[in-house]
């Protein structure tokens, strides 16, 4: 076994505070309720919770009075659990409860916090002499003006290509690789991840770096790089004070994503034509069909040696997503892994929405990691949102992923990306507080 020497004192006595914490809760709820009310109180709550999600389930896959009727359980299942708290004189016992975990779950996750670096390697590289940024007016509801974006990237010696001045949808792959063959040595974008994605594209084609101005709305892909989001003008550092990353890249038909590629109940409404005028409403019409197998293709995925038939929905990530709890939820630690995260959700009926209560029935929620992920369906062809848009792809639908394709330019100071949460390891944190490393 190798010695990874003393263990520190702090965190010897985190774990020892996480483990007074939760017999603490434990103790408030038997102390402050009582065995009998306290098993009450955890069966309220769980059957709350179930009648929440089954009736969550109806409202999805029903119309009229069956949708309605559905809607006022779900909100009055969990309002009859506080009742119920209240009628005992309980609610104090159930924040105070409440309180304690998460003080449980912080110190217990502050005394295995990992200690090793998680920053991904840097590489030192000189500044582009002749960068080429796209920029998008109309991203993120007007950042580049409001941010002064193009003035102060020319000014960092930057040429600025501004989408938008012929009026139409312009083919920005083929802005970029015309960029490229008049010398640039850089390509960025400011913009959304689908216009990241088709110029990313073409400079990992060209082996051009590529930078990434977080202008967007969203700007997923600036988030899992470690960029600055509230501010896109910090990206521009990078022009000047960069350092270099290896990213991998995803790639889904004949197409590369940075983000993810999305299959079924999502990519089928957001192909509606009624969807841009009226998302919610578009979306509550024909999730019932879909989600029930009425209307829509019967999606068979493969990943690796797994195959699944018949998820409503498929998440294929460029790098898996940190999923196993909150903390983590809609973000990747890393983007050089090498490998693609597959999320699929098969929710059979009312019983599979409830049994989410305990992490949901076996074939529920499926994870997986590949290199190659593949769609196939009863159909000729298959809805695809790519990083966010719209597309039509011939099935079957191969995803795969290239690693360290894409070498991206970062600036040297920027927020970073933070270390995934360590699972919280009862065993661990036993050794711990023991002193035994
Ligand atoms: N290639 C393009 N040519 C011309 N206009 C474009 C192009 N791409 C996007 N647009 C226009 O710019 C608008 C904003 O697009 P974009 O997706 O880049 O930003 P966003 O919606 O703010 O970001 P996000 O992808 O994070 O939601 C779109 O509504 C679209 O009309």
């Amino acid at each position: 076994m190798v010695d990874l020497g003393p263990v520190p004192a702090g965190r010897r006595w985190l774990a020892r505070l996480t483990f007074l914490a939760a017999l603490a809760a434990v103790l408030l709820v038997l102390a402050g309720a009582g065995i009998r009310a306290s098993i009450g109180l955890l069966l309220v709550s769980v059957i709350g919770m179930a009648v929440m999600l089954a009736a969550g389930w109806w409202f999805l896959t029903h119309r009229g009075v069956v949708r309605w009727a559905s809607a006022v359980v779900a909100v009055a299942a969990p309002v009859t659990v506080l009742i119920a708290y209240a009628r005992a004189s309980l609610i104090w016992v159930v924040v105070l409860f409440g309180l304690l975990w998460v003080g449980t779950v912080a110190a217990g996750r502050a005394a295995l916090r990992h200690t090793r670096d998680h920053r991904p390697d840097e590489f030192d590289t000189p500044p582009p002499a002749r960068p080429f940024l796209i920029m998008n007016p109309r991203s993120g509801g007007g950042k580049v003006g409001r941010f002064e974006l193009d003035s102060r990237a020319r000014k960092l010696g930057a040429t600025v290509y501004l989408l938008g001045g012929s009026g139409g949808q312009e083919d920005v792959a083929a802005v970029a690789r015309r960029a490229v063959a008049d010398g640039a040595d850089l390509l960025g974008v400011a913009g959304g991840d689908g216009t990241q994605a088709l110029v990313a594209a073409v400079a990992a084609e060209c082996g051009v770096p590529f930078m990434v101005v977080s202008a967007g709305t969203r700007n997923h892909f600036a988030m899992d790089l470690g960029l600055d989001r509230a501010d896109p003008s910090a990206c521009l550092d990078a022009l000047n004070d960069g350092v270099e990353l290896r990213i991998d890249l995803g790639r889904v038909g004949d197409r590369v994503f940075v983000n993810n590629a999305s299959f079924g109940a999502y990519a089928t409404i957001v192909q509606s034509p009624a969807y841009r005028d009226d998302k919610t409403g578009t979306t509550l019409e024909l999730l019932p069909d879909l989600l029930t197998g009425h209307r829509g293709p019967v999606l068979r995925v493969t990943a690796g040696s797994l195959t699944l038939l018949g998820p409503q929905a498929v998440l294929v990530s460029n790098n898996p997503y940190g999923l196993d709890d909150v903390a983590g939820l809609g973000r990747r630690y890393r983007l050089n892994g090498g490998e693609l995260g597959m999320l699929a959700v098969h929710v059979r009926g009312a019983a599979d929405a409830a049994s989410l209560v305990f992490g949901g029935r076996p074939g529920t929620i499926t994870r997986a990691g590949a290199t190659t992920i593949e769609i196939d369906s009863d159909t000729g062809s298959l809805p695809v949102g790519v990083d966010g848009e719209a597309l039509i792809m011939p099935t079957p639908v191969r995803c795969t992923i290239s690693p360290g394709a894409l070498r991206v330019r970062v600036p040297r100071r920027r927020p970073g990306v933070p270390a995934p949460p360590p699972e919280l390891d009862w065993t661990r944190l036993r050794h711990l507080a023991l002193g035994r490393g």
